[in-house]
């Protein structure tokens, strides 16, 4: 069996990880932190893993975690940071959900995470959790910044298009949703039910943290510089993500329905739509599929693709499994076979 630690087991991802390593049969986690609930058994916090579950959390211990074989951060930035260069350094393959390992500039990272950097040379060490990217570099690491849950949907849906220079890049639009789990499961105001509940918002558009990461990205498939209006909106819902994005075609007659399908043949969590088709977020809810749409609007010039995925699961725990598959010579699907749940 992989030894697995999980630092932050109390929020969602934390939870999320919990929920589907449960089904993972390589893979026992020994160690399991929160600073707030050292005692508790997880599945007295979270009764949905009663019977799968025997892990108890205890208070982050360094030699706890330098004796696993793998470690997720499901911690807010700034956490990961301080503790993986240690944990590198005893051979602990380290997987960061939160956003320390994904912005390739230091300066960027202070730029909009308002900290100091302090682990330059893992960060540059780093690979970014995309798998349909960068599946065999993720393979060969030790550390990985995985996506953050806008990112994930947003370029897997630019990037057939980009990397086949057939549009604009100087004019992209990324329209988002999100339901309200992308916020964590910390107390805050715009969480509570009667502030989210029949409501629908946009916020942080003169600039969300996702901004750069998602550009940091689409640089890499354009090769070369990218412009992108980014809007992102809380629904009132618990889980999912959809993002609504828009391009100008730069050539005209292009099979767009057969080039997405080509760029995503083989792969195992990506669901091109028929043509004509509007994925769901409920389709995904659970799974760790990103489902994909792609149309041209009535104009003839302007692309919509349609990408959906569950911010808990694509967007985060389900995507740090598929690297850690990845990493671990494992199956890419190992732990992460069901589909999302309907209704
Ligand atoms: N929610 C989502 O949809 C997504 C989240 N992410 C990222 O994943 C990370 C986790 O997110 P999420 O699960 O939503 O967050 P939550 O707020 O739900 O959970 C955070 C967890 O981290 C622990 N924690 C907080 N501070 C520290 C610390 N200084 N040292 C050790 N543990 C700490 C908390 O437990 P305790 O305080 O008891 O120690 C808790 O278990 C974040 O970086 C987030 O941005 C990425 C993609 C999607
Ligand atoms: C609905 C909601 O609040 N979503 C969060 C996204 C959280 C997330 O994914 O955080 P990182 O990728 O930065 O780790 C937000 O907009 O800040």
């Amino acid at each position: 069996m992989i030894k697995v630690g999980i630092v932050g087991g109390t929020g969602y991802t934390g939870a999320e990880l919990l929920r589907l390593l449960a089904g993972h049969r390589e893979v026992a986690v020994t160690t399991l932190t929160s600073r707030k609930e050292a005692g508790l058994r997880a599945d007295h916090l979270f009764p949905s893993l009663r019977g799968h579950c025997d892990a108890v959390f205890s208070a982050p211990d360094e030699a706890a975690l330098a004796a696993c074989d793998a470690v997720f951060f499901a911690t807010p930035h700034g956490t990961a940071m301080q503790m993986a260069p240690a944990l590198v350094e005893a051979g602990v393959k380290v997987i960061d959900l939160s956003a320390d390992f994904r912005l390739k500039d230091a300066a960027e990272f202070k730029r909009w995470y308002q900290l100091d950097h302090t682990a330059p040379a893992l960060l540059e060490e780093a690979v970014y959790g995309l798998p349909e990217v960068n599946r065999h570099a993720i393979s060969n690491a030790r550390v990985i910044g995985n996506p953050g849950c806008y990112p994930t949907a947003v370029q897997l849906g630019f990037l057939p298009l980009l990397e086949a220079g057939l549009i604009d890049a100087s004019q992209l639009i990324a329209d988002c949703k999100s339901g309200v789990s992308g916020a964590g499961r910390e107390a805050r105001v715009t969480s509570l039910f009667c502030e989210a509940g029949d409501n629908f918002r946009a916020y942080s558009v003169p600039g969300h943290r996702h901004l750069p990461e998602i550009q940091q990205g689409l640089r890499v498939a354009a090769d070369g510089p990218v412009s992108l209006t980014f809007v992102p909106h809380l629904t009132p819902m618990i889980r999912g993500i959809h993002a609504t994005l828009y391009a100008r075609l730069t050539q005209p007659g292009v099979d767009l329905q057969a080039l997405f399908e080509s760029r995503y043949r083989g792969e195992p969590f990506v669901d091109v739509l028929p043509a004509g088709d509007h994925p769901e977020t409920r389709s995904v809810r659970g799974g760790n599929q990103c489902r994909i749409a792609v149309h041209l609007a009535p104009d003839g010039q302007t692309v919509v693709v349609l990408s959906v995925i569950d911010n808990l699961v694509k967007g985060a725990s389900g995507q740090a499994i598929q690297c850690f598959n990845l990493m671990f010579g494992l199956p890419e699907t190992a732990g992460l076979d069901a589909p999302g749940m309907t209704p």
